[in-house]
């Protein structure tokens, strides 16, 4: 039986070496940032609350971990630079799921240059992966707070494919596009930097459109007008559900890692043109409002209320509902 050093070298040793003052193996990593600020976020991904293993593998579990963190820092504006990563494994996990767990975190380390600096290991009963980054800051953060009456709101790629993935894969489908945005999430970090230099506020939808959105509402103390038929869906979601459908899905969401920006009516033409030539996919969704409350209009102008977005302790977030 490999014994909790064993874990430790096998895990280290999907990554290059990091390149700090301290690194992995001694009580604390040190660290020398630059003279910018510094985001911190953390972030976990548990057994049979984020996945199971019946339907993610240890590298889709060692991926996702890492996304979800990046995903904040993509928000923030901030560049990606050293995280720390705490492992909660059941006694008999094997090894070698280990080590693909930990390229599939290294392979998403190196797409976005950031370096493992230490961590933890414990047994539990359930697979859990909390992850702590950092980012460094060249220009003031991206916060919720920023956006004023009269911004143009936007939100990134397409919504609520991670939403019809979980579905799939509790239906057994294991394939597609909607299944690899639920197991693979593409954090936006360059989006986020580039956002950063228009932006009022933004931040990252990982709860649903409808639920995040509040979040940014409320922090800006502003309203929404949002039009349901500007929300970006992908051929896989019309197609499964129909473009009505697809819509409110979008709406209610879950797990996209998209980034919801609010921007300035007088920088959107430069901000469209800066995401055009980095080839970043954005949508005008919206405008920010002085009244505070919500106005969603469906295509036919139908007044709508808006869904509740996952929320861990709420009695029916165990699972998606089969008549959810
Ligand atoms: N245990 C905690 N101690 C201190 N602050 C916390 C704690 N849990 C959450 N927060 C703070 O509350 C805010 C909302 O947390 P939440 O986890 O919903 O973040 P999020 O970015 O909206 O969502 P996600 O976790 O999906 O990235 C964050 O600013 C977070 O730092
Ligand atoms: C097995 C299983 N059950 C449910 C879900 C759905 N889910 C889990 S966490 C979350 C919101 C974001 O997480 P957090 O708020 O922790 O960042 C959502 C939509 C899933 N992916 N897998
Ligand atoms: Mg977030």
């Amino acid at each position: 039986m490999p014994g909790e050093f064993d874990f430790i070298q096998r895990f280290l040793a999907c990554f290059p070496r990091a390149r700090v003052p301290v690194g992995p193996g001694d009580d604390c990593a040190v660290l020398a940032p630059s003279r910018g600020a510094l985001c911190v976020t953390t972030d976990a991904v548990v057994e049979d609350v984020h996945f199971t293993r019946a339907t993610f593998s240890p590298a889709d579990i060692g991926h996702k971990a890492l996304a979800v963190n990046l995903s904040d820092l993509a928000a923030m504006g901030a560049a990606p630079r050293w995280f720390v990563c705490a492992l909660a494994l059941p006694r008999d996990f094997p090894v070698r799921e280990l080590s693909a767990l930990g390229r599939g975190m290294a392979a998403l380390a190196k797409a976005h240059r950031i370096a493992l600096v230490g961590g933890n290991f414990t047994s539990a009963r359930e697979l859990s992966v909390t992850l702590t980054a950092t980012g460094e800051l060249s220009h003031p953060p991206l916060t919720r707070a920023g956006a004023r009456p009269g911004d143009l709101l936007y939100v990134s790629g397409t919504l609520g494919d991670a939403r019809l993935g979980l579905k799939q894969l509790q239906a057994g489908v294991r394939r597609g596009s909607a299944v690899r945005r639920q197991r693979r999430p593409e954090p936006r970090v360059a989006l986020g930097r580039l956002a950063a230099r228009f932006a009022s506020a933004g931040l990252d939808v990982s709860d649903g459109l409808s639920q995040d959105l509040g979040h940014l509402c409320a922090a800006s103390r502003v309203g929404v007008a949002l039009e349901l038929d500007r929300l970006p869906v992908s051929p896989a979601l019309r197609a499964a559900l129909g473009l009505e459908q697809a819509r409110m899905e979008a709406l209610r969401g879950g797990e996209d890692y998209e980034l919801l920006l609010a921007v300035p009516p007088a920088r959107a033409p430069a901000f469209e043109r800066a995401c055009g030539r980095s080839a970043e996919r954005v949508t005008r969704v919206g405008v920010l409002t002085r009244e505070r409350q919500w106005k969603i209009r469906d295509a036919a102008g139908r007044p709508l209320t808006p869904p509740d977005g996952f929320d861990h302790f709420a009695r029916s977030s165990r699972q998606i509902q089969a008549d959810d």
